[in-house]
């Protein structure tokens, strides 16, 4: 299936990458369908490259021709953001934002007029189309709207409706989830190599773990616990190394990691 809708990304970082290179590889939207935006000139001009996306360097000329306007800039800098376009938008018009933090609400009073305002909060696999996806609608946005949106984000992983209440919490487990299980692959890595593996093959291993556990998980639907308990055998190296972690508290450890990216994703806030 592909979708001949425009899109118009305003911020081109990591993110908006991950969701265009997903898009573009999944086939639902062709890359002249996309133009990008930022403030950074060669930033702009790597995207265009990249994913042969056109770019726009005017915003008010880029959102006349779009149908869909994704905000894909840090929470920080929205409000500029909602300064330089809201002359532009016209009632009526598509806004999906994947910025931590923002509600529909406040971008719906910042644009002042009656805009569909779409959240999601996707997360960097959606790269190697394996994302996954929260979104919630503001006040005029219908059904309709939102489950197209949603295809969107399906093209790109998993996509799942939530209610706008349960973003700081999921922000902290599938928004930031990713960078948990890299430091886990890196401290993992880094580990095997004081024990005496030479790199490559620290990595190599690692990453094929993670790779495949994650598959397990997926393929199988068994719980996490259960997988855990299949590896661990009586009295084995898994109980051994498993024990430590208990002792030394990692799921208090990880219980208060989430609990601080919660807390920053209410203090993102607005
Ligand atoms: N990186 C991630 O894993 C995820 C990020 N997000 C959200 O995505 C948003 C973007 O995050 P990243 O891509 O990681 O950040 P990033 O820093 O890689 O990208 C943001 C881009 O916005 C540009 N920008 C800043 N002000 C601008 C303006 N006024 N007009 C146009 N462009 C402007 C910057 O130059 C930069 O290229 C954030 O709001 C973040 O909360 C959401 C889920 C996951
Ligand atoms: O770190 C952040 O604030 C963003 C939101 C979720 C992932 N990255």
């Amino acid at each position: 299936m592909e979708i001949s809708k425009k899109l118009f990304f305003i911020g081109s970082g990591n993110m908006a990458q991950a969701i265009i290179s997903g898009l573009v590889q999944s086939k639902l939207v062709r890359p002249e369908n996309i133009v990008c935006n930022d403030v950074v000139k060669d930033k702009l001009e790597a995207v265009a490259q990249k994913f042969a996306v056109a770019i726009a360097e005017n915003k008010g000329e880029a959102i006349i021709g779009s149908d869909i306007i994704f905000l894909s800039v840090k929470p920080q800098n929205m409000p500029q953001v909602f300064e330089e376009i809201k002359h532009f938008v016209k009632k009526g018009a598509i806004i999906i934002s994947i910025a931590a933090g923002i509600t529909t609400k406040f971008i719906e009073d910042s644009i002042a007029k009656e805009v569909g305002v779409i959240r999601a909060m996707p997360n960097t696999p959606a790269l190697v189309l394996e994302g996954t996806t929260a979104l919630c609608k503001g006040r005029y946005v219908s059904d309709e709207q939102l489950i197209k949106a949603k295809t969107l984000f399906e093209a790109i992983g998993k996509a799942e409706i939530l209610p706008e209440d349960k973003f700081d919490v999921i922000t902290a487990l599938s928004g930031s989830g990713p960078a948990y299980v890299f430091y886990l692959c890196e401290l993992m890595q880094k580990a095997a190599e004081k024990l005496g593996l030479d790199a490559a093959t620290a990595e190599k291993f690692a990453v094929q773990t993670i790779y495949g556990a994650g598959k397990m998980l997926d393929i199988t639907k068994t719980p996490a616990a259960k997988l855990k308990e299949i590896v661990k055998s009586p009295n084995g190296t898994t109980e051994a190394a498993l024990k430590h972690f208990e002792a030394q508290k990692l799921e208090e450890i990880v219980e208060k990691a989430m609990s601080e990216a919660v807390r920053r994703s209410k203090e993102l806030s607005r």
